[in-house]
């Protein structure tokens, strides 16, 4: 039965502090061109400021790039941490993030607080300068040639605790405790394949295993910063509550965004997902969603929760490094946190944990860790249910965490043709969630919410359908759908209207409005012709073997003319060929057929018979206005250029040929 799952939390009943179980955290970025460092710095300062016990929270931050810059950086964020979480603590500001709090994002009520509170947080301000303008000096020395930061994709393991200090567990009020903050960057071979996040992911687990070992995870990406500083506690309250916990995996925050404009023409908040999460809540619980996730490290360890790891196995199973092997038991507490110094056995041990060599024979990415694909979030959390580990979905009305949304279209569909192929190659893999699901523990409605989301590349085939079939038909004189007099016409009409209120009803419960209606059916159908089908593609040929899947990092770097085309709400086609000619070819399709259909109805009299064709392509039009404005009105950089519109037209011109050959 679909039960969407609202839950509230009571943080207050929890045991004391000195019973809160230990934290790792995990924040991954890759590239430092595309993940703005300073933004990267305030997400690890975020988690690193959450609102619990300090000795019990690791930071670890993964560098898939591999460069100085990010570790000069990470240095320069823990000096500004020791005056930042001091005074986050003392004033009790609400988020942990610094240039959230700074750039008046934040509404902690400051006017109403008094003098001391003033020349504090604009001593804090200035310390905060400062580390900005060091981050800032440090990228500059980094670029190669003033241009971009060179990232390195062949160099050996480096980890570094950035900070380790015997007076850790010691309070005085010049020296405040601060969590743990330690820097991998795996070892890189161009030999090798890295597995991208999920690989990052697997040796933070291997690597903080023989650190901290702590018995939860929180999962961040490095733009997710943490924007209360509660989350911790909200997801102790279900990991703890012993009703629940012995089969809890994961409790999954939503991903929210900052600064959405009004109109959201991408549709960044991407709506429809989360009232999927809370009904699948009242299944198996939600789909694991890359990001913002507080995890049960014993869940990786392959076991089921009724069974345990199988001993005998270990070394096959997690590689040969004894340590690792010996923390795999969640009641080993390794050494360093014992207050030893970081020893040369421990980096050695660290370093070839991390080594891109160490997984060669054992199950990681397999069986164990997250597993190895493009979407790594998506696969790893089905096969957790699947062993009968269940999750929560926690959505507290305070954003738990915040990242920077997509602003452009070409992000957004770069982006979501990576998710298709990732989604589809599962889709069509052992673990096609519609028999793989239900073989196992999956209830059916469960595994088919991941079924309707792995097959939701597929999208492109009706799209594409309903664009160009009916129109070509309406060119040639075919009726394909009911006559309006005819009793069956109605039930085209249940159809139509039907999926459409279904959608508006779901925009209205979730706070929108009657326009975001059209702006989201819209890029729906912008990304349906596009990516969907490139996606599709891609997974077909990643198949049969003529393409690898790659990992393109979503930019998070705004373009600030980009993001006041956004901020209005207007289109910015500036993207590859290879998405707008779909889009561009099946408009001028569409206008064509249309034109042309109306006259032939008008001269035939056919208007019953052709009611829906032409009403179709209408809509088609209707909906793509904005590319049409792009296309003959727009003449700034935003616009459709010329050459693609004169391509489209070619394009088109096959379309009709092949129409007049098939539909005769
Ligand atoms: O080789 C890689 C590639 C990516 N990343 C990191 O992975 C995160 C997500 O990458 P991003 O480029 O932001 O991709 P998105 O499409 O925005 O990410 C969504 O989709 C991913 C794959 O499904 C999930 O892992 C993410 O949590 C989810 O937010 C970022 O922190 C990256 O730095 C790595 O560490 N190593
Ligand atoms: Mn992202």
């Amino acid at each position: 039965m679909w039960r969407p799952v609202s839950r509230t939390v009571f943080p207050e009943r929890l045991p004391e502090d000195k019973e809160l179980p230990a934290i790792d955290v995990f924040v991954c970025t890759a590239d430092p061109n595309n993940e703005p460092t300073l933004q990267v710095m305030n997400t690890v300062i975020s988690a690193m400021a959450l609102d619990y016990p300090p000795e019990k929270v690791y930071v670890y931050l993964s560098d898939d790039g591999g460069c100085s810059v990010t570790l000069q950086a990470l240095t320069e964020a823990w000096g500004f941490a020791k005056w930042w979480l001091p005074f986050c603590k003392t004033y009790g500001i609400k988020t942990g993030c610094p240039e959230a709090y700074f750039s008046a994002l934040e509404d902690d009520h400051d006017d109403f607080r008094g003098r001391e509170f003033n020349e504090e947080r604009q001593k804090i301000l200035e310390k905060y300068e400062e580390f900005k303008d060091s981050v800032t000096r440090i990228k500059e020395n980094g670029r190669v040639g003033g241009k971009s930061i060179s990232i390195n994709r062949d160099h050996s393991p480096v980890i570094e605790v950035i900070k380790h200090d015997n007076t850790i567990n010691t309070v005085t009020s010049d020296h405040p405790k601060l969590p743990l903050l330690v820097y991998v960057s795996r070892e890189k071979r161009i030999s090798h394949p890295h597995h991208f996040k999920a690989g990052a992911l697997n040796v933070l687990l291997r690597v903080s295993g023989i650190i901290s070992n702590s018995p939860y995870i929180l999962a961040l990406d490095c733009d997710m910063y943490c924007n209360g500083k509660s989350s911790a506690r909200q997801a102790m309250c279900f990991h703890l509550d012993p009703n629940i916990s012995p089969s809890l995996a994961f409790v999954q925050f939503p991903q929210k965004f900052q600064n959405i404009s009004k109109k959201d023409i991408y549709d960044s908040q991407w709506r429809s997902g989360y009232p999927i999460w809370q009904g699948l809540d009242g299944l198996e619980g939600p789909i694991l969603s890359g990001t913002g996730f507080y995890i049960k490290r014993k869940t990786f360890y392959g076991s089921s929760p009724q069974k345990d790891i199988d001993i005998k196995e270990l070394k096959q199973t997690f590689g040969s490094s004894n340590e690792f092997v010996k923390s795999v038991n969640p009641k080993y507490r390794p050494d360093i946190i014992n207050g030893e110094e970081c020893s040369k056995v421990f980096q050695q041990e660290a370093q070839f944990l991390a080594s891109c060599t160490y997984e060669k024979h054992t199950k990681w990415g397999e069986e164990v860790g997250f597993l190895y694909c493009l979407v790594e979030d998506y696969l790893t959390g089905f096969t957790l249910k699947c062993k009968g580990w269940t999750a929560v979905f926690c959505n507290p009305s305070r954003p738990q965490f915040l990242g920077s949304p997509a602003t452009n279209l070409n992000d957004i569909l770069v982006q979501s043709t990576r998710w298709n192929l990732g989604l589809l190659d599962v889709a069509f893999s052992k673990f096609c969630p519609l028999i793989y699901g239900p073989l196992r523990n999956m209830s059916l409605l469960g595994s088919m919410c991941y079924a309707g989301l792995g097959f939701m590349p597929l999208y492109c085939l009706p799209v594409w359908g309903l664009a160009t079939i009916p129109q070509l038909c309406l060119l040639n004189g075919i009726p394909l759908y009911p006559e309006v007099s005819n009793s069956f016409f109605i039930v085209v009409v249940f159809i139509f209207l039907s999926a459409l209120l279904k959608h508006l009803q779901e925009i209205l419960l979730t706070g929108g409005s009657m326009q975001s209606l059209w702006y989201e059916q819209r890029i729906w159908m912008i990304k349906s012709v596009t990516c969907h089908l490139y996606g599709t593609l891609d997974a077909v040929m990643q198949k049969i073997g003529m393409k690898e899947g790659s990992f393109t990092i979503t930019n998070k770097v705004d373009d600030d003319e980009q993001v006041q085309q956004y901020q209005m709400g207007k289109y910015d086609f500036r993207t590859s060929t290879m998405f707008l000619v779909p889009l561009v070819t099946l408009v001028i399709l569409n206008v064509f057929s249309l034109v042309v259909g109306v006259s032939r109805v008008i001269i035939s009299g056919s208007f019953n018979e052709m009611f829906v064709q032409v009403f179709l392509s209408f809509y088609v039009v209707a909906m793509s206005y904005p590319v049409m404005e792009g296309m003959i009105l727009r003449k700034d950089k935003g616009r459709i250029p010329p050459s693609v519109t004169l391509l489209s037209a070619g394009f088109t011109l096959i379309f009709l040929s092949l129409g007049s050959i098939v539909f005769v």
